[in-house]
C-alpha cells in the first residue's frame, strides 16, 4: 500500500494494467500456508480481501461474481440436489448455491483455512451461509478431494484464484477429467476463466481442454468493476451433449429474482454467451 492506495500489479497475469483502490484502513495481514492474506477496508468499495496480491472479492461488486458463476451453473442444470464448490473460500458461491431451495447438500472444499477464517470475521455477508443446514466445508486440495467420488455431484463450481500459481493445474485437462468423473450424469461445471482483455490464449487452450472431456463447453462473462478489465469470464460445461446451457432450464420468477438477486436475471444469462466479434472469432473458430 503506498500513498494510502493498494494497486493490483502484476506484471505476468496483466502486465502494464493496475486495478488501485483508495485504502481506509488495513484490517488484516497474514502469511497462511499457501498464500499472503490481505483485507483492508476502502474508502469506496468497503472491505476487500486480497492473496498474493490479486483482488479476490470487494464487498461492493462481489455479487456480479458469485451470482454468475453459481447461477449460470445451476440454472442449466435441470434438478441439482447435491453441489460442490472447489476454492470460494471466501464463502460468496456457498451463498448463491443455497439459494436453490432443490439444493439437498453444498459442499465446499478450499485448501486454506485462513480464507474462510478471515472472511468469516472481515467479510460476514459473503461468509453467511458458512452455518447454513445443507453446508459441509472440507479444508483440502481439490484434487484429492474429487478424486474420492464417482457420479456424486449435480454441479460443481470452481470458483479459483488465477492460473499462476497454485491453482495452475485447475486450468489444466486431468482437472476437467476428475471433474467429469464425479459429476452425475447430466452434471454441469462452471470455472473461473478469466478476461477476454487480458487473456484469450488462456481462455483459448481452457476451452479446448474443457471440448476433449465435455461435449457442451461455452464461455460467459460479467462486468465487475474491480477485477482487471473490469469483467472476467466463466467457462460453462454440461455432461449432457443435447444441454443447452445458453439458455436456462429453469427460472424463478421476476418478483423471486428481484428478491433473491441483484445481478443475474434470465435475461443476463442468455446475454453473458454473446461475445464481441474479436473474441467471438477467437473463442468460436
Ligand atoms: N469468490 C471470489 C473469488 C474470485 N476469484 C478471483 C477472480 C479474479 C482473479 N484475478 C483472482 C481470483
Amino acid at each position: 500500500v503506498k500513498d494510502g492506495w493498494f494497486a493490483e500489479i502484476s506484471d505476468t497475469m496483466w502486465p502494464g494494467l493496475a486495478m488501485s483502490l483508495k485504502v481506509e484502513k488495513i484490517l488484516h495481514v497474514e502469511q497462511s500456508k499457501y498464500q499472503d492474506v490481505l483485507v483492508f477496508k476502502s474508502t469506496n468499495y468497503g472491505n476487500v480481501l486480497v492473496l498474493d496480491g490479486a483482488i479476490q472479492a470487494t464487498e461492493r461488486d462481489e455479487f456480479s461474481y458469485q451470482e454468475m458463476i453459481t447461477h449460470l451453473a445451476m440454472n442449466s442444470h435441470p434438478n441439482p440436489k447435491k453441489v460442490l464448490v472447489i476454492g470460494g473460500g471466501d464463502g460468496g458461491v456457498l451463498r448463491e448455491v443455497v439459494k436453490h431451495d432443490c439444493v439437498e447438500e453444498a459442499v465446499l472444499c478450499d485448501i486454506d483455512e485462513a480464507v474462510i477464517r478471515v472472511s468469516k470475521q472481515y467479510l460476514p455477508d459473503m461468509a453467511q451461509s458458512y452455518s447454513h443446514e445443507k453446508v459441509k466445508v472440507h479444508i483440502g486440495d481439490g484434487f484429492q478431494f474429487l478424486a474420492d467420488y464417482q457420479n456424486t455431484f449435480d454441479v460443481i463450481i470452481t470458483d479459483s484464484s488465477d492460473p499462476e500459481g497454485p491453482a495452475e493445474s485447475l486450468f489444466q485437462k486431468p482437472y476437467f477429467e476428475l471433474l467429469k468423473s464425479a459429476l452425475t450424469e447430466k452434471g454441469v461445471i462452471t470455472t473461473q476463466a478469466e478476461s477476454i482483455w487480458l487473456h484469450l490464449k488462456i481462455i483459448q487452450d481452457l476451452k479446448k481442454a474443457c471440448h476433449e472431456v465435455f461435449p457442451v463447453v461455452e464461455y460467459a462473462y460479467t462486468t465487475i468493476p474491480t477485477y482487471p478489465s473490469g469483467q472476467i469470464g466463466f467457462m460453462v460445461c454440461s455432461k449432457d451433449k443435447d444441454a443447452n446451457v445458453k439458455k436456462p432450464i429453469h427460472v424463478w420468477d421476476n418478483a423471486k429474482e428481484k428478491k433473491l438477486l441483484r445481478y443475474y436475471n434470465k435475461r443476463v444469462h442468455e446475454a453473458a454467451f454473446v461475445l464481441p466479434t474479436w473474441a467471438d472469432e477467437a473463442l468460436n473458430c
